[in-house]
């Protein structure tokens, strides 16, 4: 492995940005990212899986096998990295440095094994935590129905999901700097803006 470029990671701090399956972090993203065009980037993470038509390799992902991809791991060249569906997905740690070389913040948006990987990485700077959290469960489910882009048994996956993330979120476990309740959209939409670019970011 090279060396991690901690200059460029410790002058564009990445931002890791968690919580439920419908908390509403794609909601607050998109906003932030119309409001900062030039701002943020979002690394290209790498998979075995094959490329679907129209896919490019370093584009939407990197391509790689399964050998290429575990080789990477076992180097610790992975900040986080998943295995769903039979295939192994990773952000790795080049990817998040192109971003911050570039000058831009990186966005991780990942789910809770992620974070503790990231948060205990052996040599990758800390990022900073954010910790989207719905109102409740109920208004998440509700959310999630409203939403209407799954069917029940994976709107019931996610509830369960959610659960597990927030129960993480409550524990002393959790890497998170600061957690936003998203009840009032634009009240989130500013806590969280605060947080990734305020003053005191
Ligand atoms: N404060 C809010 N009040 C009411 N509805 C909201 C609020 N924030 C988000 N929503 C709605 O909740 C739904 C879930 O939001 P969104 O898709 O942004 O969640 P997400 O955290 O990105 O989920 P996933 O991880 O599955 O992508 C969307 O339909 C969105 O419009």
């Amino acid at each position: 492995m090279a060396p991690i470029d901690t200059e460029a990671l410790k002058a564009n701090v990445p931002i890791v940005i968690s919580g439920p399956s419908g908390a509403g972090k794609s909601t607050i993203l998109k906003r932030l990212f119309e409001e900062f065009p030039d701002k943020f980037g979002f690394s290209v993470s790498h998979t075995t899986r094959s490329p679907r038509a129209g896919e490019q390799n370093g584009r939407e992902y990197n391509f790689v096998t399964k050998e290429e991809f575990l080789d990477l791991v076992e180097k610790k060249g992975f900040v986080e990295h998943a295995q769903f569906g039979g295939n192994h997905y990773g952000t790795s740690v080049k990817a998040v440095e192109n971003i911050a070389e570039k000058g831009r913040m990186c966005i991780l948006d990942i789910e809770m094994e992620g974070v503790k990987q990231v948060a205990n990485h052996p040599t990758f700077p800390r990022p900073r935590f954010l910790f989207l959290s719905p109102p409740s469960m109920d208004i998440l489910e509700q959310r999630l129905r409203s939403r209407a882009t799954d069917k029940e048994e994976a709107i019931l996956k996610r509830l369960n999901q959610a659960k597990a993330e927030m129960e993480f979120a409550k524990s002393g476990e959790a890497p998170h700097d600061k957690v936003v309740v998203n009840d009032d959209l634009d009240k989130a939409y500013q806590e969280v803006r605060e947080f990734i670019v305020g003053k005191d970011a």
